[in-house]
């Protein structure tokens, strides 16, 4: 395990991020991106379509492997090769646009499944745990339905229950409402804001500036792989500083 050197005095420091790159191919998709999450700390990275916010949001578990650069997750450096990648997976939960939910598990197995598996949690805990998560996303009455009985909504709550069984310290969201029909966003947001009230970390991927502007802390707005503004929502959202945050709010807001 390799640990920061001034760990010590970063242990406020959720997720440390330097000079990281990221390439496909020729394709230059990150460009050298530094930024520090504190424990607790809500991040929203928002950006144009194509400026590298997935890529980096998932770069931050090692879905992708960065080209170059730095990243540390509680001191851990988990861009090392001796990093152990399922550990790190462990502590850092994710959900994305499509909710992943296994089809032929219910919902309750769909959350007791991995801390049984990967963690050997006994399967009464577990039970306990997960009925209790998924009575906070309101959803305790169909622990025994399959995904399939579900709204798009309900599914992505699930998605979000099974992430949180792992007691990741870090929570990463991809999008999560994206493939959503409209009426189902909110019910969504509305358990992620509860979330951002449990001081876990969360960094997540969003075109949902009302969300990102009401919810976060801090907003990365990335424009061609960099991080063109790392501000807070109100300096973000009223005083955006490069033309491209401006133009990108123009056609967002
Ligand atoms: N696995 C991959 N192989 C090749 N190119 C990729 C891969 N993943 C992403 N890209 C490219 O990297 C660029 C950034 O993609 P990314 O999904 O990170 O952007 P984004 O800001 O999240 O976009 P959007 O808002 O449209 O989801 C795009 O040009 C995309 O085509």
């Amino acid at each position: 395990m390799h640990l920061k050197e001034d760990y010590n005095v970063a242990v406020d420091v959720a997720v440390d991020v330097e000079d990281l790159h990221k390439s496909f191919g020729n394709l230059k998709v990150l460009q050298g991106i530094s930024t520090k999450v504190n424990k607790g700390e809500v991040v929203a990275i928002i950006g144009p379509s194509g400026s590298g916010k997935s890529t980096f949001l998932r770069c931050m578990n090692l879905l992708e492997t960065p080209t170059l650069g730095k990243i540390y997750i509680d001191g851990v450096d988990i861009t090392s090769r001796k990093c152990d990648i399922m550990k790190i997976r462990q502590n850092v939960g994710m959900v994305f646009q499509h909710f992943h939910l296994f089809p032929h598990k219910t919902v309750l197995d769909n959350v007791t499944y991995a801390p049984m598996k990967v963690k050997h949690v006994d399967k009464g805990v577990a039970r306990q745990e997960a009925l209790d998560l998924l009575n906070k996303v309101g959803l305790a009455e169909k622990a025994n339905v399959y995904p399939s009985k579900l709204s798009g909504g309900q599914k992505q709550r699930v998605a979000i229950a099974r992430s949180l069984a792992m007691k990741p310290q870090v929570m990463l969201f991809d999008e999560p409402t994206s493939a959503l029909d409209p009426e189902m966003v909110k019910e969504v947001l509305e358990v992620m804001k509860d979330l951002t009230q449990t001081g876990i970390t969360m960094a997540i991927v969003t075109h949902e500036m009302g969300f990102a502007r009401e919810v976060a802390h801090r907003i990365l707005f990335l424009d061609q792989g960099r991080l063109a503004e790392d501000a807070t929502p109100k300096e973000f959202f009223n005083k955006p500083q490069s033309n491209r945050a401006k133009q990108f709010l123009e056609k967002m807001l």
